[in-house]
């Protein structure tokens, strides 16, 4: 049994921890996968190589409208692949050796391995070949993530499928791709391997695509995605059997019966859940929520004094810049024991880098509904600005919701070309408290950028007179 001050569970957000602050502590981390989580491998950075990369690949089909006439000649598949994780796994390999060989890690020790709680802060890990060690430390932090859930579908162990965590590294691109599920992961995945000329069916159980969004974003995406991909709607599929032929047949029930899809790979895309069943936290004492959340307080602290959690084995949002900022909470709070800072949730950012893409801050209309909160919306189409009119774009929109009283923003909807980006000084305002008329009027917005587009649904905003 070897003594540490701190203990790190997970290596995504959780490596970020031990600044040189941390010198004189003896520390440990502790990784059962590839050394730097979920964003850097399997994650963010991968997919978004993929997504730009696909946006190249699609652009030769709408380029005529412009008068520009081009042709995909070919997509080379291994090359997209290996120029990804040509990139990514030295990453990953030289997080992994600066940690064990680096002086400046000289008080760190890296177990790999899988750790579970095996009493009141102690952890045994229990490395690939069996071989178990003991723990004990007076602070841990979790930060074990989370990993894909797989819907119970008769017969799909036995076709075999495969995940985020899997379908990046494909040694050939399938004809037909079916993909179960209608979340970010389904989006960006339908927009990557439709442009490579991959035969994309989504398949969702409910009637609307990315549902999570404000309706009418989610409405716009889900016509836009018809005229992209087969899509089924409000299909549950029941069973999975792989055909002589070697093909797989996924078998759905919808309101109008029974449909069959005859498909050469399946992506699993139905969510994720926290690895807290991995970790046993309830041995230490800490408590977990029914979604397997570990449960925290707004200093990020669990039920155990010196016990943190961060990213997505304790957050609602499974996002890579909220397990960041609740890793440099948690990174504070341990330096800094009794000057403690509080984790900030007001204004959450996402987006999704589908084709369009879309992004989202504060609440939908649904939301505001639902909270009795009085609202205005403002709305700007990208059709009706000038960089819009360059694009051709005619599908893209943004909605701005706010307070008709104060004029502060409650939330922002962007669909269209960038929105990841258009969103950002809504993000800015809302943070710091801006109101829409100091906004739109207060700064000036560059001519004939795609931001003036929020310039315009502010300014369409109807607030109260004063
Ligand atoms: C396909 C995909 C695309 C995404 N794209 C984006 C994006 O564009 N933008 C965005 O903001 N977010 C994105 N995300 C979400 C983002 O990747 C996660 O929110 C973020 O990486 C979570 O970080 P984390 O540190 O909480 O967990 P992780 O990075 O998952 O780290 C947890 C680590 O703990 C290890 N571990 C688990 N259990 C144990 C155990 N018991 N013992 C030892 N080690 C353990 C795991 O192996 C893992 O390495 C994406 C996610 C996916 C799947
Ligand atoms: N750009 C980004 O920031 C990004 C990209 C990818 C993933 N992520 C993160 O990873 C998380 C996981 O992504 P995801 O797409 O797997 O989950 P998700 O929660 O976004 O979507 C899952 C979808 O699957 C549906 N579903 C659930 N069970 C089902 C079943 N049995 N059959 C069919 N459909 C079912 C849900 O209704 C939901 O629409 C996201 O919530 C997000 O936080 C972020």
């Amino acid at each position: 049994m070897t003594h540490y001050d701190l203990v790190i569970i997970g290596t995504g957000s959780g490596n970020s921890i031990l600044s040189p602050e941390f010198a004189d502590w003896k520390t440990a981390i502790v990784e059962r996968g590839t050394f730097g989580g979920t964003c850097l491998n399997v994650g963010c950075i991968p997919t978004k190589m993929f997504v730009h990369t696909a946006d190249l690949a699609a652009t030769p089909a709408k380029s005529s409208r412009y008068g520009v006439d081009e042709e995909l000649t070919g997509v080379r598949w291994t090359d997209i692949r290996d120029r990804v994780f040509g990139r990514i796994d030295p990453i990953a390999a030289g997080g992994s050796t600066y940690r064990r060989q680096h002086a400046d890690n000289g008080n760190v020790t890296v177990y790999d391995g899988t750790g579970r709680f095996t009493g009141m802060k102690e952890l045994t890990v229990t490395g690939a070949d069996g071989e178990t060690r003991v723990l004990t430390a007076d602070r841990f932090v979790l930060a074990a993530g989370s990993r894909p859930i797989v819907p119970s579908v008769a017969g799909l162990d036995e076709v075999g499928f495969q995940t985020s965590d899997t379908i990046m590294r494909l040694d050939q691109l399938p004809r037909r791709l079916g993909i179960i599920g209608s979340g970010f992961v389904a989006a960006e995945f339908a927009h990557v391997f439709s442009s490579f000329g991959v035969e994309v069916t989504l398949i969702a159980r409910s009637g609307l695509l990315l549902r999570h969004e404000d309706t009418e974003i989610a409405t716009r995406y889900t016509e836009v995605a018809q005229q992209q991909y087969d899509i089924r709607l409000n299909h549950d599929t029941v069973r999975a059997v792989r055909r002589d032929d070697g093909a797989v047949s996924l078998e759905m029930l919808s309101q109008s019966g029974t449909d069959e899809l005859v498909v050469d790979e399946v992506l699993v895309a139905v969510g994720r859940r926290p690895n807290s069943d991995l970790l046993d936290p309830g041995v230490t004492g800490v408590e977990v929520d029914e979604a397997g959340r570990v449960v925290v307080d707004e200093y990020q602290q669990t039920a155990v004094d010196g016990i943190y959690a961060l990213g997505d084995l304790s957050s609602k949002y499974q996002l890579k810049h909220v397990s960041n900022h609740e890793a440099r909470v948690v990174q504070h709070n341990l330096l800094h024991p009794d000057d403690r800072i509080e984790a900030d949730h007001r204004f959450v950012p996402s987006a999704v880098f589908s084709s369009p893409q879309i992004a989202s801050v504060g609440l939908t209309e649904e939301e505001a509904r639902e909270q009795g909160i009085r609202y205005v919306v403002g709305r700007a189409e990208y059709a009706g600005i000038a960089y819009g009119w360059a694009m051709e774009d005619t599908t893209g929109f943004a909605k701005i919701l706010a307070d008709p009283d104060t004029g502060l923003l409650l939330g922002a909807h962007v669909i269209g070309p960038q929105a990841s980006t258009v969103i950002q000084p809504v993000i800015q305002a809302m943070s710091f408290g801006l109101t829409a008329p100091a906004m739109a009027r207060g700064q000036y917005w560059i001519h004939p950028a795609l931001p003036e587009i929020i310039e315009n649904a502010l300014l369409d905003l109807k607030l109260a007179e004063g």
